[in-house]
């Protein structure tokens, strides 16, 4: 039968899709479910494990149903995922022992606090690329072993494997006879030497994880195996990529070359800027990333990570029942011309690049009696673009490079007016592609150059724009408004700890 699509599993924070792409790059469907954030306690994010594989096996199989389209005309899937949420299982039943730990969770700041009290700042910059927080894998996984009863003697025998949300799926998808992540996900565990592409024996030493844990390390594009024949009603499909859903969003958005960047506005907002073969260090508070592993070579990327982006607008749809639904958010903002002062600082979860303060917390300042709720929607909107700002200026600053315009996408750039105040608070130009399931795409493009269905040419020539927001805001207002975010965030920080 003729391989005519490429799936692509994309497994993100709040929901799991599926997505069927053809030989254009364009979507033929896709498939979508919501699943549940659990906060167990505050600062605590959990997802279930199981409701994960079967969201996510469900919606691919929807998405073949209702599109009417055979298991057997799909050339291969490509996994894209929320990166560093980490699940731990029993190798013999497939059981997790604990819910995943999801990458915004910060239970694990103590041992954070730990590592950087015995030294070990510099040797993680150094080694893994990032900044020791509790956003990464490492730190999850020694709390489930100290605090999973069992989980020690387990993984001691050997019997318990630890993998990010691509792992997980892959062993599903495979009935359990694979155990692989690949470079991209890997550099987010801050247990993987990305200067040596291997798991670091000095880290896994200090937080005591067991190398049996692991799973092996494996370019982003190449065959890792095959569904198992219950999944997909006895078809075989070759699973042939993995890249974490931030560096698959680089691909999608074709930034093959170095100094190209992208910027993903979705539960948090990610920008990565590929560097090449060169994994250059950040003075700046980036991160450095592997962006994916390809032809035979690895590819690094600078990363500005902001834990909360559309999350805020979740948060004002869910916790302050301000909107009924995201896109409202851009009708009441609409309404206002400006915040008339008042900045939203969502630092809910701590505050990533550029600040990485895992204690500071969320503000609204600028209150008066005459703000109304439209203000507050629009100061929120605005906090993405503030922080998005703050990422890019540590980007030109690391980089050397003053970008020329700025390539979005992810669910909240759908807001026609955040990404207005997005190219007037940077003063650059934000340029929207004609597919924003970028990510899924990127995943899609790396399964599919893996069993020969895409060239890179002809992803390259795939690519269109569909919009182009031009700034139009004068300097002077950019820069007082710009102040007035800078002043906000000072007075976030170190929110939890301060003792005044
Ligand atoms: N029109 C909109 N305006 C602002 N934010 C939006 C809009 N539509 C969706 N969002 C936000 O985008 C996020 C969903 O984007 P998505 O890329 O699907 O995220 P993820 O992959 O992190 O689950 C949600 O947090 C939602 O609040
Ligand atoms: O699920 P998303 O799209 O919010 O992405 C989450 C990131 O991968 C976290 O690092």
């Amino acid at each position: 039968m003729e391989k005519k699509y490429i799936l692509a599993l994309d497994q993100g924070t709040t929901s799991s899709r599926a997505i069927l792409f053809d030989k254009t790059g364009q979507m033929v469907g896709v498939a979508q479910k919501e699943f549940t954030q659990i906060y167990p306690k505050p600062g605590w994010v959990e997802h279930d494990p199981m409701e994960i594989w079967g969201t996510q096996s469900g919606v691919a199989r929807e998405v073949l149903e209702t599109k009417g389209i055979r298991p057997q005309e799909v050339a291969a899937i490509g996994i894209t995922n929320q990166r560093e949420t980490t699940v731990a299982w029993d190798k013999n039943t497939g059981k997790p022992i604990y819910h995943a730990i999801v990458w915004q969770d910060r239970r694990t700041a103590g041992i954070c606090d730990e590592l950087r009290e015995k030294g070990l700042e510099s040797y993680i910059r150094e080694n893994t690329g990032l900044v020791v927080d509790a956003y990464f894998s490492g730190t999850k996984v020694k709390w489930i072993l100290d605090n999973v009863k069992g989980a020690r003697e387990k993984a001691a025998r050997g019997d318990l494997l630890f993998g990010t949300i691509d792992t997980w799926l892959i062993w599903n998808l495979t009935r359990g006879k694979v155990h692989v992540t690949d470079y991209s996900n890997a550099s987010r565990t801050m247990l993987y030497n990305i200067k040596e592409l291997k798991w670091d024996e000095k880290l896994l030493d200090e937080l005591g994880i067991p190398a049996s844990m692991l799973p092996e390390v494996r370019p982003s594009s190449e065959i890792y195996g095959v569904t198992d024949r219950e999944t997909f009603g006895g078809a075989e499909i070759p699973i042939a990529g993995v890249a974490g859903d931030q560096q698959a969003a680089l691909f999608g958005q074709t930034c093959f070359e170095p100094g190209t960047a992208k910027n993903t506005y979705g539960t948090g907002c990610f920008m990565l800027m590929n560097t090449g073969e060169k994994a250059v260090s950040s003075e700046s508070g980036l991160l450095t990333t592997i962006a994916w592993g390809l032809d035979g070579k690895v590819e690094y990327a600078l990363e500005g990570s902001i834990f909360i982006a559309g999350a805020a607008v979740q948060w004002l749809r869910d916790g302050l029942k301000l909107i009924d639904s995201a896109p409202d958010s851009e009708y009441y903002a609409g309404k206002v011309k400006d915040t008339e002062g008042v900045y939203v600082v969502p630092a809910f979860a701590g505050l990533g690049a550029p600040y990485w303060d895992m204690y500071a917390r969320g503000a609204i300042f600028g209150l008066t009696r005459g703000t109304r709720k439209e203000h507050i929607i629009r100061a929120t909107l605005d906090s993405l673009a503030y922080q998005t700002k703050d990422v890019l200026g540590a980007m030109e600053n690391d980089s050397g490079i003053r970008l020329r315009a700025l390539r979005v996408d992810g669910g909240a750039v759908t807001n026609n007016l955040l990404m207005q105040f997005q190219a007037d608070i940077l003063g650059v130009p934000v340029e929207r592609p004609a597919v924003t399931e970028t990510t899924a795409l990127g995943a899609a493009y790396l399964a599919g150059l893996a069993v020969g269905f895409w060239s890179k040419e002809e992803i390259a020539n795939n690519f269109r724009l569909q919009a182009v927001f031009q700034p139009n805001m004068d300097e002077e207002t950019r820069a007082k408004l710009y102040k007035g975010w800078k002043k906000a965030v000072k007075r976030t920080l170190n929110w939890e700890k301060d003792e005044e």
